[in-house]
């Protein structure tokens, strides 16, 4: 009798728990969204695969509203892709949202990007948006931009000159030049090129694999096993890493020690050396501060040389905007054989309609880094849990066709109007979200200023010392591959005439 009634217990039991994951589950007041399977979720969606992610959103927003839930595991994760509510969550509400959902893993890393909103992001990002992102401390690397972008220069010009066509790949060399620029900021001393080239590639390497990943960490229990092989490669960059940069944080400190703090210049890497934790009230180690050295490397690199190819195709398959920029630059610098100087920028509105215009067809992330809030909180009348992750579109806010006219189109016409009102275009979208390459609230790229002077410095000279054109017989070829950073597909081989 006491076997019989156990085992109907149980079952009674088991049978609630599956009903209740069929019927009750996800909450009625989430956002709408396909009905989730018991145990696996919305999983079955990306089924073939998850770069596929965005076309399948797009599908399920058009079906559901500009706000859904997909379940996967235990946390719900919702998607955002409209504009307003973007701007509700991100810049009205932006304490709220300023959380990011816990590491896959449990551990708790001392990064700013996946730091939780607590006093532990507060000090690492006041320390990088003080001590390195400061307009003086940028104005201080100045010479350091000059040198890199001359031997991009210099290296372009002698592979356009041995190449019978004047054909050359410019990728790499886009991606070396933001590598060493960034690298000097961060390690405060030029590196031989066979170490940096050391550093770049393991950088690399874990972008790429951490991209592999990247889609999927919206979806984080699964993420752990179905990416088991990925995640033990980056465990090998890793160790690769620390053997490359460690010596470098260990002999940084002991030159800073031994000049008692006083040495005039400091880098990213020696403003680390003083953070003082509070929530721990320790220094940082060096494997944080290492770990926040690969953070700058990473996140000032990849997604600025990729933007850089971008907007460069873009004036090479348009070359009448490429001849409209050359001649805006003409007129400010006239027709000397020098480079154009940073204080000449701000004197070009069509060279910052150009770089905005890029940011706006190819922001190089497809998504905000995952947000969380720090409680539940309603918005637009649908609950967002604290236990969830918030997602939101990048690209779709800058496609949407209601705030652009004809956005398929490169058209960097369409900034110079904001020119005219004298303000600017807002790009943090403090007052209204049109795009938000860089994010917006409090959680915005603290370097989007420092990114945009990088695109427009080396824009402007690139189009000034060369004369870009598409290789006879073929046109560019647009097409995007999804790897951390969206990227072209087939990096843009151009034929490269010196105008001077
Ligand atoms: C074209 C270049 C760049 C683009 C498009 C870009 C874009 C972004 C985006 C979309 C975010 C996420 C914002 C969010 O989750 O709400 C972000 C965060 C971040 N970016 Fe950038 N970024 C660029 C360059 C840089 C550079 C040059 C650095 C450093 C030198 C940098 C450092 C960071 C950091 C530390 C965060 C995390 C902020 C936080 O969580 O508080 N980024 N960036």
């Amino acid at each position: 009798m006491a076997v019989w009634f156990f085992i109907f217990i149980s079952i009674s039991i088991s049978m609630a728990v599956i009903l209740k994951l069929i019927f009750n589950y996800p909450s009625q007041k989430l956002p709408p969204g396909p009905r989730p399977l018991p145990i696996v979720g919305n999983l079955f969606f990306f089924r073939k695969s998850f770069n596929d992610l965005h076309h399948i959103l797009h599908f399920l927003h058009a079906k559901f509203g500009p706000i859904i839930t997909l379940h996967f595991g235990s946390r719900p994760a919702i998607f955002i892709a409209d504009r307003f509510l973007a701007h509700q969550a991100l810049v009205h509400d932006s304490v709220v949202f300023a959380d990011r959902p816990p590491a896959l893993d449990g551990k708790e890393e001392v990064f700013i990007t996946t730091a939780n909103y607590s006093s532990t992001w507060r000090v690492l990002r006041r320390n990088l948006t003080a001590e390195m992102l400061h307009p003086s401390r940028v104005k201080s690397y100045s010479a350091a931009r000059k040198m890199m972008l001359g031997r991009l220069l210099k290296l372009l010009k002698l592979q356009s000159g041995q190449s019978a066509d004047h054909s050359v790949q410019v990728m790499d060399q886009f991606r070396n030049s933001m590598f060493s620029l960034l690298a000097f900021m961060c390690f405060g001393e030029e590196l031989e090129d066979k170490k940096i080239k050391e550093i770049a590639d393991v950088q690399r390497d874990m972008m790429r694999t951490f991209g592999e990943m990247s889609t999927v960490s919206i979806l984080p229990t699964i993420t752990m096993i179905m990416f088991y092989k990925q995640g033990k490669k980056m465990l090998q960059l890793q160790e690769e890493a620390r053997r490359l940069i460690i010596p470098l944080i260990l002999n940084r400190n002991k030159v800073k020690q031994e000049q008692n703090n006083k040495q005039g210049f400091s880098s990213y890497m020696d403003t680390l050396l003083d953070v003082k934790l509070p929530e721990k009230n320790r220094s940082l180690n060096v494997e944080e501060i290492l770990g926040l050295c690969s953070e700058f490397l990473n996140g000032g690199t990849d997604n600025t040389s990729a933007l850089m190819l971008w907007t460069m195709a873009n004036l090479v398959k348009h070359p009448d905007i490429q001849e409209k920029l050359f001649e805006e630059m003409k007129r400010v610098i006239g027709n000397e054989e020098k480079t154009v100087e940073e204080d000449d920028l701000h004197k070009i509105p069509y060279l910052k309609a150009v770089v905005l215009e890029g940011l706006r067809k190819h922001p190089p992330l497809r998504f905000l880094l995952p947000h969380s809030v720090t409680k539940d909180v309603a918005l637009n009348g649908h609950l967002i849990p604290r236990n969830g992750s918030v997602n939101f579109m990048i690209g779709d806010m800058g496609m949407d066709p209601k705030v652009w006219e004809e956005p398929m189109l490169f058209k960097p016409e369409r900034f110079l109007n904001d020119e005219e009102d004298g303000e600017g275009f807002d790009i943090t979208g403090s007052k209204e979200i049109k795009m938000m390459p860089f994010g917006a609230g409090r959680r915005i790229c603290p370097a989007y200023a420092l990114a945009i002077l990088h695109l427009e410095y080396f824009v402007a000279n690139l189009v000034w010392k060369f004369e870009w054109k598409a290789r006879g017989g073929y046109d560019v070829n647009m097409e995007e591959q999804h790897e951390f950073s969206v990227r072209m597909k087939h990096p843009l081989q151009a034929l490269l005439y010196p105008r001077f």
